[in-house]
Order: C-alpha cells, then structure tokens, then sequence
C-alpha cells in the first residue's frame, strides 16, 4: 500500500489519502456508505481464482518465445521458430532403427493448460504416415522442458525428484544417487578407422574401447528410456568463451538436477543466441537413472559411459552424478582444441589487476577451485581452459567447488556462491533449519557445489586472458616429502606435467594406513584423449614463447607423513601463490633441493622460513630421507612408459625433460 510503482517506500500524497484511509471517523464512513470495507484497495483484476492465476505469469522470452513479446531477433516467425527448434530435439530423440523421431511438445505435462498447441512434425527426416504397425512408443508425446530458468528448475526438482531440499542458503540441495563421483573405469571411446589412429589408447590410457555397434545400443537404451519417460530436460549451451572456438551442446536429461547443473557449468545463452542455436555440435544422452545392459559387449558393470567422436554423442547410463556430463564434455574438448592447434588444459585460471595471468594445474582436490578463486584477483575459471594463440579461455561457465570442510573464513567467496541457484550435492543438513553441516562426510566426502562463475564476486566476464605468466603445478603430497614451493625450469615443469602427480590418503577408518601415489598425465588422465605427449609438447613451445614461469606447489603434508605431520595451512599456501603472483618470489634467494633437484626459497613473506625445506619439519630424519626416495622411486617407475617418446621436434628439450626427474 505505502509501495510506489517502484516498491520503494513513500509517504506521497496519495498515500496519505489512501495508506491511512483504514483509519475512519464515524462520521467519515457514514457519508461513504453503510456497508464496513475490510479494505480499501482496488480488488484484483480477476472474476476467478484461474483468471487470478493466469494474472501472476508474464509471458515471456528468451524459452519460450510467445508471439507479441521481445525476444524475436530472427525473420523466422515465432511458431515456426517454435516448431524447427522441436524439430531439431526430435531428430535427437529420434531411435535410429525407426523412421521417425518422437513427437515432442514442450511445456510440463502437469501443467496441461500450458502445452502448446503444436508438436514437432514426427516425420522430421522426411515425410512420414503412421502406419498400424508402429510401436506404442510413437503414440505417446514426450514433453520438452527446454532451457528452463533455475527457479523453474527448483519447482522441478522438489516437486518430483526424492531427496531435493532448498539449503537455508538457498542452494538447492540434492543427491546423485548410489554413485558420488567419476566412474572412469566405465568409460568407453568408440574405436573406428579414424580413432584408432588418431587417439591415444592402451596402457595408462583412459580410452577404453567400444565398437560402434554397441555404442549403438546403448544409445538406444538411453533414447528409449528417455522417451519413454513424461518429461525430458533439454539444454542447449556452449562451450569456450573464446567465441572463435566455441562448441555448441546439448544435454538430454531426465532429472532438473542434472539440467541444472548444465545451466550453471556450461556456458548461458542470450536469447538471441538461443534463438539462433540450429544444430548442436555435440548432444548428451543423460540416462542415467537406468542402467546399461551387462550383457551388451564390453559392459563390465551397470555404469557406461559412452563417447562417440564420429556421432559427437555421448551416452550415460547407469550413473547420475553430474559431474560425469562436465568432464565428459572436457574429453571431447581434449579431442576438438588440439585439432586446432589450441591446447585443453585441466587448470584452473585468473588474472591478476594488472592483467598477470596464472595457471593451476592439479589432480582433483588439489586447490585448482580453492586457490583461482582469490578475493584479490580476477577468476577467469576453476577448472577447464583453453591456452591457443590469443591467450587463454575457460571452457565453462561456472565452478564445482568441493564443499567438505568447507569454511566461510577460510573461502568466502565460494560460501557466498552457494545461494540461490547453486546445486549442492549430497551435503548433509539439518532437516529443521536446513542449515548444512560441511564436515558431515555422511553420503560421501565428495560434496559439491556447482554455481555460475557470476556468482563469484570478481569473476572476469567474458572469461578470457592474456598469455599465462606463471604455471602453477598443484600436488596434494600426502607423503609430505614436497617442498611447500619449488621453481621449475622448463625441463621440470614438462617433467612435472607429464608425471602427474598427486598422493591420496588411505581410507580414514582402520587407523593410519600408507599414502598412496597417484600418477595422471597432464594432471588429467582421465580426460585426455591424444597421447600426453601431444599436450605436453604445446605447453612447452606456449611456455617458452611466453616466457612463463613454472612453479610445483605441494598443498598436501608437511613435517611427516599422513598421520604423522599435518596439511600445510590454507594461508600459508595462499600466501606463497600470492608471492608468485607479485613477481617477488622470482627474485627470492634460493637453493637446490637433493633428489627431486628443484629450487626451494629461502624466504617467503607470511610464511614460517623453516617449512620451506620439509626435512626441518620432520622429527625423524632417517624417515624423512627414505620416505623421499621412495617417492622419488616411484616418480622414476611412471616416468618409464613415457621414456620412449619425443616431446615435439626438439631432441635437446626430450632429453632435458627425462633428466629432470629425481636423480638418487
Ligand atoms: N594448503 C591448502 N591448499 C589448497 N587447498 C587446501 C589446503 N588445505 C586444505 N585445502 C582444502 O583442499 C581442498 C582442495 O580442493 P579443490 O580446490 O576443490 O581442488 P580441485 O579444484 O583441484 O579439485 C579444499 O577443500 C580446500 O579447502
Ligand atoms: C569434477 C571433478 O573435478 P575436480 O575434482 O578437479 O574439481 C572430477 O574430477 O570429477
Ligand atoms: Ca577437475
Ligand atoms: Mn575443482
């Protein structure tokens, strides 16, 4: 009432005539009339609760583009706008053993009133008549729920899908389902004349092979389960912020938790973008809800995950955890970039004011998400980038922060992130409040949360920057046998890059069991999909026309082993990457560590001196020295499967790299 048009506060003059009107005389409301209002404000626009209803919902652009609203940009008319998008969702809906795709019509099926009044012309390969002998399946519709916003995403979600909350935060809370992280041991790469050359396969590789016939059939399951479904989720996005390199996706998926996961990682379409989408370059069939059949050749287990570089599809079956769609659409970045001379990289990404540029490469749960998203710094991206002859780009469009122990000190900004919008998976939470306990390690110690890069306060949009001019390796070192920080030469960082490395600790339970080593060329094994040696050899000739400094951060132990010695303190780490940053760590003093042979400062500022060299922290020297060599024994033992290779058209730099390891 005291409202104006603006809903800002007022005491104008109609207020006072209106807003206090509830206040009457006797004698005032006997001149008006007999009758006592209970209200003195217009009564709503509406003769029924339906009319009501229909009153509160602004037609809109961009998903749905209505005749008469804004967002037209193209000549096309609105419906058959409408009517060629559907068209194109059919055709990949479409079962490729029967001559037609599904009918599809958009809108939820719940919402009956709603539903357009055209579907897709089923005969959207050619011109098609039903015949009796058609299947059940090419009766039934299947409802499109196309590019829906997050708060429609929301309504989904807690309306049909078990275990989705909203977190006092705003989140939305849910869960993945029996899996809680990556099966890359499920995932297969069709094998055909060009792949099998082409790409990167046997021993070390993560390319299992599949041949087309079964890719086939599991694409098959996933359409028909997903057709057979009321409702499936369409999201149409891109990839690369580098707009000459940009790959157009689309995800088919059954659940608004997975189509909102899209909607934050991948990159968001303007309305006029939307509009103009036409064919996507790579589709996603998200299954995941339903197995694979373990009688299908090359299944090992209910999960696959099926990428065919020739169809540009991927099929998941039999796992819902989200972050299979991200990396899978990495994989097939991994496939693409290099193709064009633009290196993938696993790294997180950001810029410093003065437009100083750093990489952060590591294994999962090594501080890529944690130390790019920096208060004082411009964040570029967390996790996927792109470095081809502009500078960098990230692929994606937002981050995927682990939330265990998650603590508002320590990352504000990724706290703050996880409002309204954000997917929060399998956190734990009081039932009550709904306030979310981050050191609850219940459903799994993986917890996530997915947000758009916006909602970091000084994200850089578009997300790109200019050449890195420091590369930044991240090793989580449980052995705790790392210096906090070393400086590589060139011969060291590709030595260091194409090693991997990262130690994850032994199960929590049972006492204290042995760090266990874990090697992953390019720090992204799992991802790529050339030989190691190919990324490798651009990183080099990038890192040398550049002039970027390479650095081996260890974010892992210090002054003894897991169970010993403790996890370097997050500030401390921050503050040796802030010193990177400045250009003052570059001059500091330093000396050569034995062994490993990487140079170690003597000083840094905001850091105890006396971490600096991890044999100071340890008690027991002895221990120190041989829990040392064996981990340089094992860095020795992974390096042998690369020995054979040529890392570009310079012998001097191979033979530099292979003596860049430990030497003992
Ligand atoms: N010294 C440290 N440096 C970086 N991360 C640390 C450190 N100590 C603890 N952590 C925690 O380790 C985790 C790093 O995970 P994250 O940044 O998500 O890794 P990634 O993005 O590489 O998978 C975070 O939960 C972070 O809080
Ligand atoms: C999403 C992932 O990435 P990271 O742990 O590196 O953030 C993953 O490896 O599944
Ligand atoms: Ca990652
Ligand atoms: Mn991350």
């Amino acid at each position: 009432m005291a409202a104006n048009g603006n809903g800002e506060f007022s005491f104008g003059k109609g207020t006072a005539r209106k807003g206090l009107a509830k206040i009457q005389t006797a004698a005032s409301q006997k001149k008006q009339s007999a009758i006592c209002h209970d209200d003195s404000t217009p009564p709503v626009k509406a003769q029924t609760i339906d009319e009501l209803h229909s009153l509160q919902k602004k037609r809109s652009a961009p998903n749905t583009p209505i005749k008469g609203t804004q967002g037209s940009f193209s000549p096309l008319s609105d419906e058959a706008r409408q009517k060629q998008q559907l068209q194109s969702i059919s055709a990949s809906l479409a079962s490729l053993t029967r001559e037609t795709g599904p009918k599809v019509v958009r809108g939820d099926p719940a919402r009956k009133a709603e539903t357009p009044k055209f579907a897709a012309d089923p005969g959207d390969h050619f011109s098609f008549t039903p015949t009796i002998s058609v299947s059940d399946s090419s009766l039934k519709f299947t409802h499109v729920l196309y590019n829906l916003s997050p708060a429609e995403l929301y309504e989904q979600a807690i309306k049909y899908e078990k275990g989705s909350f909203i977190a006092s935060s705003g989140a939305l809370a849910t869960l993945s389902g029996a899996k809680t992280g990556r099966s890359p041991r499920d995932k297969r790469v069709v094998k055909d004349e060009t792949t099998e050359h082409e790409l990167w396969w046997g021993k070390g590789s993560p390319n299992i092979e599949m041949d087309e016939h079964t890719f086939l059939v599991n694409r098959e399951r996933a359409v028909d389960y997903l057709n057979s479904l009321d409702k499936v989720f369409v999201n149409d996005q891109f990839l690369n912020w580098d707009p000459q390199n940009r790959v157009k996706v689309r995800i088919v998926s059954a659940r608004a938790y997975h189509s909102l996961f899209m909607h934050n990682m991948c990159i968001r379409p303007t309305p006029e973008e939307l509009e103009n989408f036409g064919t996507p370059d790579f589709t996603i069939y998200n299954a995941g809800q339903f197995p694979c059949n373990r009688y299908t050749h090359y299944m090992t287990s209910s999960t696959s995950i099926d990428l065919n570089l020739a169809r540009r599809e991927m099929v998941i079956l039999g796992t819902q955890y989200a972050g299979e769609m991200k990396k899978g659409l990495f994989s097939v970045m991994h496939y693409l970039m290099p193709k064009r001379q633009i290196l993938s990289l696993h790294s997180g990404c950001n810029m410093g004011k003065d437009g100083d540029v750093a990489l952060f490469f590591g294994l999962s749960g090594t501080g890529k998400t944690t130390l790019s998203t920096d208060h004082n710094r411009y964040l570029i991206g967390d996790d996927e980038h792109c470095w081809g002859d502009n500078g960098v780009s990230n692929i994606e469009g937002g981050c995927y922060a682990k939330c265990i122990d998650l603590s508002r000190e320590k990352e504000p900004d990724i706290w703050n992130a996880i409002k309204f919008g954000a997917v929060l998976e399998n956190v734990v939470f009081d039932e009550h409040t709904r306030e979310v306990d981050y050191s609850d390690k219940s459903v799994t110690e993986n917890t996530r949360a997915a947000y758009p890069i916006e909602y970091i306060p000084n994200a850089k949009i578009p997300c790109v920057g200019p050449h890195p001019k420091n590369v930044i390796l991240l090793a989580c070192d449980a052995f705790g046998v790392l210096p906090p920080v070393s400086k590589l030469n060139l011969a060291q960082t590709m030595y260091h890059f194409i090693s991997g490395y990262t130690a994850l600790v032994a199960g929590t339970e049972d006492g204290i069991k042995e760090p266990t080593a874990t090697f992953s060329a390019c720090f992204g094994a799992a991802f790529i999909m050339l030989h190691p040696t190919k990324y490798a050899a651009m990183l080099a000739e990038k890192m040398q026309k550049h002039g970027a400094t390479g650095w081996l951060v260890n974010t892992g132990w210090s002054g003894g082993s897991y169970g010993c010695g403790s996890r370097i303190k997050l500030p401390y780490t921050r503050k040796i990457i802030d010193a990177i940053h400045s250009g003052s760590l570059l001059n500091a003093n330093y000396k050569k560590t034995d062994v490993f042979g990487v140079e170690i400062p003597t000083e840094v500022e905001g850091v105890p001196s006396e971490i600096l060299d991890p044999e100071n922290t340890w008690a027991d020297k002895q221990a120190y020295k041989e829990t040392l060599l064996k981990l340089a024994g094992l860095f020795k033992r992974n390096f042998e499967i690369f020995t054979n290779y040529k890392i570009g058209k310079d012998n001097k730099l191979t033979e530099e790299i292979l003596a860049a390891g430990p030497n003992f």
